[in-house]
């Protein structure tokens, strides 16, 4: 029926159909692009009714439960006891559909560790950052994890919710991931952070063994180059032989560092990393390359969220970027002509 094809998950190209258009005469296949179904060795998992594309919405989620945390101590986090009875307090205040909803969670406790109360430990394992505070997902806490995913997900502060989307091609019932640790890490010292989940982690990056130590060396470069470059990235023009000679370096290193993350399919860094080449390119006024690279960021944060300061940022940038490019053509023409006239 009508009202059973909610399509409020949907992906945000429907949006771009006119709303007359957009009437559901038929509801074919799966409304909403997940569906939370045994993955095997893993418990659950989350699935791709349909094939998905880059920048399709797949979730967006408000949490069920959220504290404020207490200040964090010195060298030592938050402190437990505080956080356990802030998520006591939330998690009382919650419906008993909410409650169990939550307790159906699941948990990994170390061995080390004594389980005084499953819902302290279902927090530790399932709670995201939200803003300023910390808050429980019970869909978005199904999502296993992968260290090349092929989701990604932010805080959407205006709307109150977490979201997750597509960062690359999905085909229609392939399991959906998202990474829990860091990425720029080795195989050896990811599966060190993922021993606090309890698994040994089989995804594609680490089980392909005959590629693990080239995709170790990468990301240990992307790990050196990406904070490196990001630091010192600027739109200074350099006006000596030897800021030259550096903003050459700097645009080399860019463009190495980009056909790194693209090798080893890193989506969530795509948006950063062709930003630095057109920003790195735009200094050594290439204004075409510098527009293109400019403007395939752009596409890529804003497909995260049209609102943000990154997507904002690179519009700004890429106005500025195309205009140059246009003067620099209109040079040329001029030039051109007036040979022809002389
Ligand atoms: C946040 S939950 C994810 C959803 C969980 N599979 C479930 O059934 O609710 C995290 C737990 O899922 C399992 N898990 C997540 N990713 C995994 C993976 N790549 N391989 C094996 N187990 C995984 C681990 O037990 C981990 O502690």
């Amino acid at each position: 029926s009508f009202i059973s094809c909610d399509r409020s998950e949907a992906s945000l190209h429907i949006f771009d159909v006119p709303s007359w258009l957009s009437l559901n005469f038929s509801c074919l296949g799966s409304p909403l692009p997940y569906t939370i179904l045994p993955a095997p060795g893993k418990g659950l998992g989350v699935f791709a009714p349909r094939s998905l594309i880059p920048g399709d919405i797949i979730m967006r989620e408000p949490p069920i439960l959220v504290i404020n945390p207490p200040p964090m101590q010195a060298g030592k986090g938050y402190p437990r006891s505080e956080i356990d009875s802030r998520v006591r307090i939330a998690f009382e205040a919650l419906s008993s559909s909410e409650q169990d909803e939550v307790l159906s969670l699941t948990y990994y406790n170390p061995p080390s560790q004594k389980v005084v109360d499953p819902l302290n430990s279902i927090f530790r394992s399932n709670a995201y950052n939200t803003g300023s505070r910390v808050g429980l997902f019970p869909k978005i806490a199904r999502i296993n994890h992968s260290c090349r995913p092929n989701t990604s997900y932010y805080w959407n502060e205006r709307l109150g919710k977490r979201m997750v989307y597509a960062t690359r091609h999905i085909e229609e019932g392939e399991e959906l991931s998202v990474s829990y640790i860091p990425l720029l890490l080795a195989h050896a010292d990811r599966q060190k952070r993922l021993d606090a989940y309890g698994f040994t982690c089989t995804c594609e990056a680490c089980s392909a063994t005959k590629h693990k130590k080239t995709s170790d060396q990468r990301r240990t470069r992307i790990g050196q180059l990406f904070p490196d470059l990001t630091a010192r990235l600027t739109l200074e023009v350099p006006t000596s032989v030897a800021a030259n000679k550096s903003a050459h370096r700097m645009a080399e290193q860019s463009i190495e560092l980009m056909q790194l993350v693209e090798e080893e399919q890193l989506a969530d860094y795509y948006a950063q990393v062709y930003r630095s080449v057109a920003v790195s390119l735009a200094r050594l006024q290439q204004w075409d390359s510098a527009s293109i690279w400019s403007s395939k960021s752009y596409d890529i944060f804003k497909m995260a969220d049209e609102q943000s300061r990154e997507t904002k940022e690179m519009e700004k940038l890429t106005r500025i970027f195309v205009a140059n490019w246009n003067e620099d053509v209109d040079k040329q023409t001029e030039q051109r002509q007036s040979q022809r006239g002389r």
